[in-house]
């Protein structure tokens, strides 16, 4: 079987509800126009005298109900009752189950796509974005799809239907439908223009509260300080009201709808019944007949009110959709399930040749940037002042950013060659480790955050994997205070609020230690602990780096000094390089840096040197 077709079946088999949904619907609304018409006859048969003359009290009802459940027609009327009634629920059931199951799939689609985000389109999507796609919007596309699968066959067919079936009851009551129909129609196509126009506006308040709110909770420490909570509070109030006010006038013009229509049936139905009330009296219509008009009428209007209500829906959720659709085509950099299997053993090396980058609009962070060769077995220390781009360049390293083919990767000093740079982004992933300046950990378990490439909960659990995991603990000197907040199932809160900076820092560094990578690099973290436990992680450092390429980036020369190699970054590049002692002996800018941070001990140590 050809493959597109395989996919086409399998998308139906999951989305059948979709199907049978509006199935079920149609069978319910052909019954239902139909009831109405044979009411007439039971109608008329009721009104025809039964002989009950000579029975009294519960006998006399016992003799008319054995007279309806006589006539076939009456029986006809309750199994279409019936059956109408199980097709209602069925319908409803299957639109549920529908739409439920494709909102389902579009919120895991988008978190999916969201994880396998270029890293800049992550960084450059709002936080609120995000929430509005997840749950506004999906919310939207489920309500839309539940009422659409229910109704936009239903509403039609029921109002056509009763216009039809008006003109074969009585022409002149078909004609009078008709035309207030197409008020109607006029009526709702003005009020919903102007309420969705209303509504667009109302979105666009939300979206601006949420930000408020993300911002107010992600700058708290800035609105304290600048005791600026009455501006935030009068801001918030500002768009808080125009967000009330827009979504007042998008519910009153709603509101509108059902009581102009009813009026608009109510005086067409009226001046039909005073027309037909002159062929009542000689006789031209039944009774019945009138009765039948009547409920084709009240059926168009509650079809109308509820069409009106489902366009609302269908806009939204169309609107809603587009957006996610927006969302999905932002493109990816991440190819999953590429796999590059590391030779052990192995020297690695990295190169950078002609850097440059820039976040989504100028200025250039860093420019003709050019690292030599790093190799495994060595650390490397990468200086630069606050702002110069350190993080950004490891960042890069890491694969996290793209490298626009400027980074080489070398196994035994020979060129690994990637067949496109998603590969290379898959291959740095699994092999490089960054542990970036203020970690944060996955709220649940400690034990959780070990998590590596899928691992189940049972292989987290085993005992090797503990032994390892310990050990990890203790390289990056983090063993003692969780042993003391209760092992490796003690719970991280979210935001990690349950661990301090420093502990964090060394958490995320026994993470990084645990997948034994290829490549560790560790953005200004050695700055974040205290002075013996830094030193202590500093010689752990230099034990793995037998096996292992060690970047360490710092914007204070401390933690660098006993590197291998040091960097300084200045002006978007590598101005100059080498070991402490030669970058003391040869670079005016690296001495006078090592001046302002160690004044008491340049005097000797520029001696030596
Ligand atoms: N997400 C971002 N969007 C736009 N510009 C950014 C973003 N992140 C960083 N920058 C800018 O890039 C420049 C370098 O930032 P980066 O964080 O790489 O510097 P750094 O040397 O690590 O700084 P620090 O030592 O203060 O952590 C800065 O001017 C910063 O404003």
């Amino acid at each position: 079987m050809n493959a597109n077709l395989k996919h086409r079946l399998c998308l139906l088999k999951r989305y059948n509800s979709a199907v049978f949904g509006p199935l079920c619907k149609l069978g319910e609304t052909v019954l239902e126009l139909l009831i109405p018409y044979l009411m007439i006859n039971l109608i008329n048969l009721m009104s025809q005298p039964i002989n009950t003359a000579d029975l009294s009290g519960v006998k006399r009802y016992r003799q008319i109900i054995l007279t309806l459940l006589a006539n076939p027609q009456f029986l006809q009327i309750i199994a279409l009752s019936v059956i109408t009634g199980i097709l209602a629920i069925s319908a409803q059931y299957f639109a549920c189950k529908a739409a439920t199951t494709i909102t389902a799939d579009i919120r895991e689609k988008i978190w999916r796509h969201y994880l396998r985000l270029d890293t800049l389109s992550q960084i450059k999507l709002q936080q609120s974005d995000m929430n509005t796609r997840l749950i506004n919007d999906c919310l939207a596309v489920q309500s839309g799809t539940n009422l659409g699968l229910r109704l936009l066959i239903r509403s039609p067919f029921i109002i056509i239907g009763s216009i039809i079936m008006c003109f074969i009851i009585n022409p002149l009551a078909g004609g009078t439908l008709s035309i207030s129909i197409i008020l109607i129609a006029v009526l709702i196509n003005y009020f919903l223009r102007k309420s969705l126009q209303a509504y667009y506006k109302m979105q666009q308040e939300v979206k601006s509260l949420y930000r408020q709110i993300n911002e107010a909770k992600s700058g708290q420490s800035c609105i304290r300080a600048f005791i600026a909570e009455a501006k935030i509070i009068a801001k918030f109030q500002k768009n808080n009201n125009s967000q009330a006010a827009f979504n007042r006038i998008f519910s009153l013009l709603n509101a509108y709808i059902a009581p102009l229509s009813q009026a608009l049936i109510n005086i067409a139905l009226l001046i039909c019944l005073i027309c037909l009330s002159l062929e009542l009296k000689s006789g031209l219509v039944e009774a019945a007949t009138i009765i039948a008009i009547y409920s084709y009428f009240s059926k168009s209007l509650i079809e109308s009110i509820k069409f009106a209500n489902l366009l609302v829906s269908l806009s939204k959720a169309i609107g809603s959709y587009r957006l996610i659709k927006r969302f999905l085509q932002l493109p990816i950099n991440k190819e999953e399930n590429f796999s590059l299997s590391v030779p052990e053993h192995k020297e690695i090396g990295l190169e950078i040749k002609n850097l440059n980058f820039q976040y989504y609009q100028p200025p250039a962070i860093l420019e003709k940037l050019n690292l030599p060769r790093l190799h495994s077995g060595n650390i490397y220390g990468i200086f630069g002042l606050q702002a110069s781009g350190k993080s950004t360049l490891a960042k890069i390293i890491a694969g996290i950013f793209p490298d626009n083919n400027s980074l080489h990767i070398f196994y035994d000093r020979q060129l690994l060659n990637f067949p496109n740079a998603a590969a290379k982004t898959a291959f740095l992933a699994q092999n490089v480790a960054y542990v970036e300046q203020a970690p944060k950990l996955l709220s649940g378990t400690l034990r959780g955050n070990f998590r590596f490439n899928s691992q189940s909960d049972a292989l987290l659990a085993t005992a090797d994997t503990e032994k390892a995991i310990w050990e990890a603990l203790s390289q990056a000197e983090a063993a003692t205070f969780v042993r003391e907040k209760g092992g490796l199932d003690c719970s991280v809160s979210d935001k990690s609020g349950n661990f301090s900076g420093g502990q964090l820092a060394r958490l995320a560094l026994a993470i990084a230690l645990y997948r034994k990578p290829e490549i560790l690099i560790l953005d200004d973290i050695l700055q974040a602990l205290d002075l013996s436990t830094a030193l202590s992680v500093v010689k752990t450092l230099k034990r793995i780096s037998q096996n292992c390429l060690i970047i360490c980036l710092s914007q204070r020369l401390a933690p660098l000094i006993n590197s291998d190699c040091i960097f300084i970054l200045q002006d978007q590049q590598i101005k100059t390089y080498g070991s402490h002692h030669q970058l003391l002996a040869n670079s005016n800018y690296y001495r006078e840096l090592y001046n302002l941070e160690f004044p008491t001990l340049n005097q000797g140590e520029q001696t030596n040197a």
